[in-house]
C-alpha cells in the first residue's frame, strides 16, 4: 500500500480537476493528452503526470541553454507578450507550433549549424546472419507485447538458428545511428568503487564501435587517488550556471576524446575532496544529493552548450541515466525542458545496476531539485509505518530513482534474470508495483566485459599470461599468488576468492558464519573488499586466527584484484541478490570456476556443472540455493570434490567457461534495439 501510496498519490488534480476515474479531457486544446496507448493510460500516475506537465508549463523558469541561444539570435521583437516573461523567447525560437515564419527560419539555421542530426540512415552491406537476426528483431517489435509471458521472453528468443531460418536472401539494411549521453557516477578508468565503472566505461566504447556518437558525462572527482586519470581532459572553458539548491551553481566541463567516446567531466569544488566517491571514513557523504542533482542539471545542458569536436550533441538524443545517481535527468527533461519546446524529441533510458540505492532523502528537500513545485508527485516516496523511525515521523521522502521510474521512456536492467526479479516483493525494493506498472517497457540486458582489460592473455596485472590454448601460466599466477599472500604454494590443495564490496548484498555475513566450518577443509581462501566495518574487523581476526588457509585484504586494489581471478581456482559469489554480477563473468574469462548463488544474473550467466551430459559435461560453476550456509557449503564441497578427483571433469569447466563469449558485441546490439523501440514510442513524458 505504502507503495501505491507513492506512486499514485495525487489521483486528482485541484488545479485543472482531471481525475483518473474517468475520460480526462485535453487541458490546453492543442496539446493531445491521449498521446500514450492504453494499457500506459490506465494508471493514476498518469493522470497526474499529464497535469503536472500542463501547468509547469507556465511557472518553469527558462533553461539556462536557451536563454542564451534566444539572446544569441536576438529575437527580442518576436516575443509574444501575453506569455510569462521566462517563457517568451523560448517560446518563439523552440515551439513546433511556432507561428512567425521568420522566426523559424533563423531557429533552423541556427540548429543546422550547430547539431549534427541525431538519425542519420545509410546503406550498409553486412552478412547475411546479422541482417536475418536484424529482420527476427525488428518482427518481435511489430507483434505488441502486452502478455506478462511472451514479453519477457522476447529479447531471450533472439536465437541464431531462428535468424537464418527467417532470412536467407537480404543483404542490406538501414543503419541508424544515434547521439548517446550516458550520465553516470562512475566510469572508469577515471572513477570506479564497482561493477557500474566498469560498465559506464566499456559499454559507451562499443556503442561508439558501432557507429553511434557518444558522449559519457561523470563528476571530476579530485579525491587524491585517481586524479592522473584526468590528465588528459581539457577545460573546455565553458562556465554555467545551473539553477538549485537555492540559487545559481557555477560547473565547468573538462572533456577527453578517448576510444571514439567524448568523456566530458563535470567540475565542482563539490567533487573535490579526499575520500571515496561517496562517502570517506566518516560514512557517506551529507550532500551527495545536492552533488548527484548538479550532475544531471549540468548533464541535461552539456549536450546543448558544448561543441565537442566541432558541434553539439543537439537536442535529439538518447540519454542513458545510470541508477539514483542520474535519475533526476528524465525528470528534468519533462518538467523543465519539454514545457518550453525543448527536447521535444529525445529519449530517456533508466538503467538500474541496483536498485537497493535509490537517492532518498526528507521531502523537505525537493524544493532544492530546481523542479516545479507540481512535480513533487513524481519524486513523492512515503515510508510505511513500521519502517518510520519516531512518532511525528510522516514518512515523507522524496526519491530520486523513483523519479526516472515514473518518467524515463524505458527502463532497462542489467540481467533478463533482475528485471523479473525487480517486480517482484521480495526484489522489489519497495518499488515492485511500480516498475510491474511498467513491465511494458522494462527490458534486461545480461552486461557484457571489457575483453581487452579482462584478457588473461595480455593482461599487465597478472604475473604470467595464458590462454585456453596453453594454461599453464595459470598455475604459475596460482603459485605466485599463494607465494605473494605467504600462504604454502600447494597446486594441489584448492583456492577460493572473493572479490566485493563488503555488503549485506554481497552475502558476506554467509561467508563469515560458514568460514570455521569450511576452513576444517584442506583448502586456501582469500577475501578482497572494503566496505562494512564489521566485515573488515572480521577479515583482521580470521587472518590472525587462520594463519595457515586465509588472508583477507582490506582496501580496494585493482591490480590485485586481476590477481586473485587469474590466481584461485574457484571464485565464490553468494551475493544475496545480483543485478547482473561482473566478478563471475571476469573468473570465467580466467578459467577460474565460480560458485554462485543461483539470483539475477549469476543465474543467467553460470551454467550448472553436469558431467553427464555430452561427451565431456556441460556447463561452467556451480550455482546453489537458497541461500544459506548448508547450501553453499554443499556446493563448495562438490566443487573441491571434483578440483580433486576429476580432474579432466575441471578442466572441462574451466576451458568452457574460458570459450564463452561476453564481449559487449551482442549486449550492445540489444542496446540499440531498445533504443530503437524508445523512439518508435512517442515520449513518455511530453
Ligand atoms: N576491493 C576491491 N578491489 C578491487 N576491485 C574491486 C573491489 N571490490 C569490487 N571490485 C571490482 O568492482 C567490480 C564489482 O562488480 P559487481 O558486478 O560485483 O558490481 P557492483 O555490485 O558494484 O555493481 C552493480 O552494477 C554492476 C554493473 O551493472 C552489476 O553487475 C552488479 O550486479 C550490481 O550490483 C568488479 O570489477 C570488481 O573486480
Amino acid at each position: 500500500m505504502a507503495v501505491l501510496r507513492a506512486g499514485l498519490t495525487a489521483r486528482y488534480c485541484g488545479r485543472c480537476q482531471s481525475s483518473d476515474l474517468g475520460p480526462i479531457k485535453p487541458r490546453f486544446g492543442s496539446i493531445p493528452v491521449f498521446s500514450q496507448p492504453w494499457w500506459r493510460r490506465s494508471s493514476g500516475f498518469m493522470m497526474v503526470r499529464r497535469c503536472l506537465l500542463e501547468h509547469s508549463k507556465w511557472d518553469n523558469p527558462l533553461p539556462l541553454s536557451l536563454e542564451r541561444t534566444a539572446e544569441h539570435l536576438d529575437l527580442e521583437k518576436e516575443k509574444d507578450n501575453t506569455l510569462p516573461t521566462g517563457t517568451r523567447d523560448l517560446v518563439s525560437l523552440r515551439d513546433v507550433d511556432i507561428r512567425e515564419e521568420e522566426a523559424k527560419g533563423i531557429a533552423n539555421t541556427e540548429q543546422t549549424q550547430t547539431e549534427v542530426p541525431y538519425i542519420k540512415k545509410e546503406v550498409e552491406y553486412v552478412d547475411k546472419e546479422a541482417t536475418a537476426l536484424t529482420k527476427v528483431l525488428y518482427e518481435k517489435k511489430e507483434t505488441k507485447v502486452v502478455d506478462k509471458e511472451e514479453h519477457a521472453q522476447t529479447l531471450v528468443s533472439f536465437t541464431k538458428e531462428e535468424a537464418v531460418e527467417v532470412d536467407e536472401g537480404e543483404q542490406t539494411r538501414i543503419k541508424v545511428t544515434y547521439n548517446i549521453v550516458f550520465i553516470t557516477a562512475e566510469a572508469a578508468p577515471y572513477s570506479k568503487t564497482g561493477g557500474l565503472g566498469d560498465v559506464c566505461g566499456s559499454l559507451p566504447i562499443a556503442l561508439a564501435g558501432r557507429g553511434h556518437r557518444v558522449m559519457v558525462l561523470s563528476p571530476r572527482y579530485l579525491n587524491g587517488t585517481l586524479n592522473s586519470h584526468y590528465a588528459s581532459a581539457k577545460d573546455l572553458e565553458k562556465h554555467i550556471n545551473v539553477s538549485c539548491f537555492g540559487g545559481d551553481q557555477e560547473v565547468a566541463f573538462f572533456h577527453e576524446y578517448r576510444a571514439g567516446v567524448d568523456w566530458v567531466f563535470v567540475d565542482h569544488p563539490c567533487y573535490h575532496r579526499p575520500g571515496s566517491l561517496y562517502g570517506d571514513e566518516h560514512g557517506t557523504f551529507g550532500d551527495n544529493q545536492f552533488r548527484f542533482a548538479l550532475l544531471c542539471h549540468a548533464a541535461c545542458e552539456a549536450p546543448l552548450v558544448l561543441p565537442l569536436g566541432g558541434y553539439t550533441y543537439g537536442e535529439n538524443c538518447l540519454f542513458l541515466v545510470n541508477d539514483w545517481h542520474a535519475s533526476l535527468v528524465p525528470v528534468l527533461l519533462g518538467a523543465k525542458y519539454r514545457p518550453h519546446g525543448v527536447y521535444k524529441d529525445a529519449r530517456s533510458i533508466l538503467i538500474i545496476h541496483n536498485l537497493a540505492h535509490q537517492g532518498v532523502e526528507p521531502a523537505i528537500t525537493y524544493e532544492n531539485l530546481g523542479l516545479p513545485a507540481q512535480w513533487y508527485g513524481a519524486l513523492e516516496w512515503i515510508f510505511p509505518t513500521w519502517a518510520r523511525k519516531h512518532a511525528l515521523d510522516t514518512g515523507a521522502t522524496v526519491n530520486i530513482l523513483k523519479g526516472a521510474i515514473v518518467t524515463a521512456d524505458r527502463i532497462l536492467t542489467v540481467s533478463q534474470g533482475y528485471a523479473w526479479e525487480i517486480t517482484t516483493a521480495e526484489g522489489g525494493q519497495g518499488l515492485d508495483e511500480l516498475l510491474s506498472s511498467r513491465e511494458s517497457v522494462l527490458n534486461g540486458i545480461t552486461n557484457g566485459i571489457d575483453v581487452d582489460i579482462w584478457n588473461p592473455a595480455i593482461d599487465k596485472h597478472i604475473p604470467f599470461n595464458y590462454s585456453v590454448d596453453d594454461l599453464s601460466g595459470k598455475n604459475l599466477c596460482k603459485a605466485a599468488l599463494q607465494k605473494a599472500l605467504g600462504l604454502a604454494v600447494r597446486p594441489d590443495c584448492p583456492l577460493i576468492g572473493f572479490i566485493g564490496r563488503l555488503d549485506y548484498q554481497k552475502g558476506t555475513d554467509v561467508i563469515l558464519s560458514t568460514m570455521p566450518e569450511l576452513l576444517q577443509d584442506d583448502v586456501q581462501f582469500i577475501m578482497l573488499g572494503s566496505g562494512d566495518p564489521d566485515t573488515e574487523q572480521w577479515m583482521r581476526w580470521a587472518e590472525s586466527s587462520y594463519k595457515e588457509k586465509f588472508r583477507g585484504w582490506v582496501g580496494f586494489n585493482e591490480p590485485f584484484s586481476h590477481h586473485i581471478t587469474a590466481g584461485c581456482d574457484i571464485l565464490l559469489m553468494p551475493s544475496r541478490f545480483e543485478p547482473c554480477g561482473l566478478n563471475q563473468l571476469y573468473a570465467m574469462r580466467y578459467g577460474s570456476v565460480p560458485v554462485v548463488h543461483c539470483t539475477g544474473g549469476l543465474r543467467d550467466t553460470v551454467e550448472i556443472f553436469d558431467p553427464f551430459a555430452d561427451e565431456d559435461g556441460r556447463g561452467t560453476g556451480w550455482a546453489f540455493s537458497p541461500l544459506s550456509g548448508e547450501s553453499m557449503l554443499a556446493a563448495l564441497r562438490t566443487a573441491i570434490k571434483t578440483y580433486r578427483e576429476h580432474k579432466s571433469s575441471w578442466e572441462g569447466l574451466m576451458k568452457r567457461g574460458m570459450l564463452k563469449d561476453f564481449s559487449w558485441d551482442s549486449a550492445a546490439a540489444k542496446y540499440e534495439l531498445i533504443m530503437e523501440w524508445a523512439l518508435m514510442d512517442p515520449p513518455y513524458v511530453r
